[in-house]
């Protein structure tokens, strides 16, 4: 990477109408300066990298292109957003970004109006622009453009096909411009049939190169044997490349243009120029490197997709921190990796989460059992429905808020036919820095409405590995979440785990902590703070299961003790704590000392996770406040006790 030595540009620009002032030259010193920034950013925490490296020259193209004060433009997923930012006026906030108040690491409307939609999922990007082009047309403004940036591991999902689908059904398909930003990567390298055919387009112009050549050379050689064959195989794959690049989207009604490469402004800039004089749609399919400038993301794409903090030495990087504690997600590998050994009808799936879900060693050690179906969500519901279906046991690995993609493949081909697929639900609950679009808030809600389908959650690092096995030997689906967190452990002899039956930790009298999932140490602390500093005695429960809920123990706590909290780290509305109000309702008890600790109905901001738990009153403080706050209202513990809490503050 080259340092610059004129004086910075990037200060200077404001609004993306300040580069067209710049010169060649000049665009490639900004480009420089942008990558400078981006590696900046890592050098503070974690963040989106590789792919922000890579499309620092195609941001600046499309905005020199367009004016996307009127133009749309979407950049798929989100996670590429970085130089977007620094040019549309947020360079100097750059270094917030992630962190709470700061700048969302994805687009986000609030901090500018060259972000149209706040999002973090992926392959949506041609939809909405298709969408946005189609409402301009209606509002008035057919000269408005509509350009969707969309990743080669985007690129499968189901969606882009959906939105293609409609496209060649012009007029709104007309200045709707799909750039297919191919870096061959999705976070680990893409697969599957898609990624082939890419590859094929990503050679036809080098086959036509040799094609080329092949019929210059072929009436000047005398060939025989190898020699001949090779050459006249090279001929035919010459042909066919060259016939087959791009043919594909041709055939669906878009013009395929490219490939071309990403990384030259001037390429960019003609192409962008010719694209815009077209009638569409388009597709330009555009050639980066993911990681470009960087040697180390250039090489190893994969770890700087979303690094550890690092700084950079002569030798590469210095990572900033180590993390040596255990997640959830290791565990629940683990346990995986652990039934598979056992049961060879155990399959893992991953819609291209390998990373993630940290399943490199099922991977390397079961290749034939695990299917990485790339970002295909509810394919990957549906192919595991099948899987099950003929006798195998599919666990779906998958992040809560992705699972949504699937969901009517979750009612229709795995619950409504009761088959043994495992949800293993990742990220539930708060998932910090990633914010809003990657909280998984809902699973509780959404999962448990549905027949057949039983729904878990281990309290403790304890109960992780028991309930895999539990789910994979039961005969109907199984969801079971678990956060982005670390492992922590209760000294206790588990009981064994049974469908439908909570595990009590302790129980007493004043009031009754009943916690779904890793909030049960939180509990434990917080019912020895309340023993401590307020003199109250409260149980704990370890639920385990949103369904079927253990309606005996919950009746008999709302019996017996003076109040009943339940806590949980999914949404409050039809989650956990809304099945115990319905459970309690069955049993015509009384609701009045029963309250719910959950998510509330609103969306929560990037920040830490901590932060946000802090916030929504779901760490250790928060559940004390809301227990006493109950307990006081209910006259179990005196008034003035409400102050004694360092803590005191409204509960979510
Ligand atoms: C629906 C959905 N599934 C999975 C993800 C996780 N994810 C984020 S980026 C990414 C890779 C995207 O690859 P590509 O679109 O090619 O972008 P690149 O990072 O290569 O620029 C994945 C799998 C997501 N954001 N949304
Ligand atoms: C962009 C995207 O969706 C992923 O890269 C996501 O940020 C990964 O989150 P984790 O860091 O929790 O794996
Ligand atoms: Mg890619």
């Amino acid at each position: 990477m080259t340092t610059p030595t004129t004086p910075p540009i990037l200060p200077r620009i404001q609004s993306p109408a300040d580069l067209h002032a710049l010169s060649e030259a000049e665009l490639r010193q900004l480009a420089a300066e942008m990558r400078e920034e981006l590696i900046g950013v890592v050098g503070l925490r974690s963040a989106h990298f590789a792919s922000n490296l890579g499309v620092v020259e195609l941001c600046l193209a499309l905005h020199l292109a367009f004016d996307f004060s009127k133009d749309r433009l979407i950049w798929d997923t989100g996670h590429q957003i970085y130089p977007h930012k620094l040019i549309t006026g947020r360079a100097a906030q750059i270094g917030s970004i992630r962190t709470k108040g700061g700048l969302m690491g994805y687009p986000n409307p609030a901090e500018s109006p060259y972000d149209l939609f706040m999002t973090g999922h992926a392959g949506a990007a041609p939809s909405t622009a298709l969408g946005l082009h189609a409402g301009d047309l209606l509002m008035g403004r057919p000269e408005r453009y509509s350009v969707a940036v969309i990743g080669d591991g985007a690129f499968p999902s189901g969606i882009v096909y959906e939105a293609m689908n409609n496209a060649a059904a012009k007029p709104h398909g007309r200045r709707f411009i799909i750039i297919l930003n191919d870096n061959k990567m999705s976070i680990c390298p893409r697969v599957g049939g898609i990624a082939y055919y890419l590859d094929k387009a990503r050679m036809a112009p080098e086959y036509n190169r040799a094609n080329k050549l092949v019929r210059k050379l072929l009436p000047h050689i005398p060939l025989v044997g190898d020699q001949a064959d090779r050459l006249l195989q090279q001929f035919k794959d010459a042909v066919k490349a060259s016939v087959h690049g791009g043919m594909i989207f041709e055939e669906l009604g878009f013009k395929y243009i490219g490939p071309i490469d990403g990384h030259d402004l001037a390429t960019l800039n003609s192409y962008l120029e010719k694209v815009k004089a077209m009638d569409g749609p388009i597709l330009l399919h555009v050639l980066t490197d993911k990681g470009r400038g960087f040697e180390p993301a250039e090489k190893d794409p994969v770890s700087f997709h979303a690094p550890a903090p690092f700084q950079r030495c002569e030798e590469g990087i210095i990572p900033l921190k180590s993390s040596s504690t255990r997640a959830y997600t290791n565990a629940v590998s683990d346990a995986l990796f652990a039934a598979m050994r056992r049961d060879p009808r155990v399959a893992v799936l991953t819609a291209a989460m390998c990373e993630g879900n940290k399943l490199q060693k099922i991977r390397d050690a079961f290749p034939d059992r695990f299917f990485d179906v790339g970002i295909c969500e509810a394919h990957a519901v549906t192919f595991a429905a099948g899987m099950a279906k003929a006798g195998a046991r599919p666990v779906v690995d998958i992040y809560s808020t992705f699972l949504q993609r699937g969901y009517d493949h979750i009612f229709q081909e795995v619950s409504l036919q009761d088959l043994p697929v495992v949800f293993c639900m990742d990220r539930a609950g708060l998932v910090g820095s990633d914010g809003p679009t990657h909280h998984g808030s809902y699973d509780l809600a959404y999962m448990r409405v549905f027949p057949n389908l039983v729904v878990m959650a281990p309290g403790d690092a304890k109960d992780v590995a028991p309930m895999i096995d539990w789910a994979l030997a039961h005969d109907h689906p199984v969801a079971l979440r678990y956060p982005k967190a670390n492992l922590e452990e209760v000294q206790r002899d588990p009981q064994p785990i049974e469908l439908g039956q909570a595990e009590v930790l302790e129980w007493e009298t004043d009031g009754m902590l009943i916690a779904l999932g890793a909030q049960v140490p939180d509990c434990l602390r917080a019912a020895e703070r309340l023993r401590a500093e307020h003199g109250l005695r409260v149980g704990v429960i370890n639920a385990r299961f949103a369904k079927p809920l253990d309606t005996n123990t919950i009746v008999k706590a709302l019996d017996e003790c003076g109040f009943v909290l339940t806590v949980e780290e999914g949404c409050l509305m039809g989650g956990f704590g809304s099945a115990v109000l319905e459970a309690a309702n069955d049993a015509g008890r009384s609701t009045t000392h029963l309250r719910r600790l959950g998510l509330p109905d609103r969306f929560i901001l990037h920040a830490e996770r901590d932060e946000q738990l802090a916030e929504v009153g779901l760490d250790v403080d928060g559940i004390v406040r809301s227990a006493l706050e109950l307990a006081q209202h209910l006259g179990i513990a005196p008034e003035s006790t409400a102050t004694d809490s360092s803590s005191a503050r409204s509960a979510g």
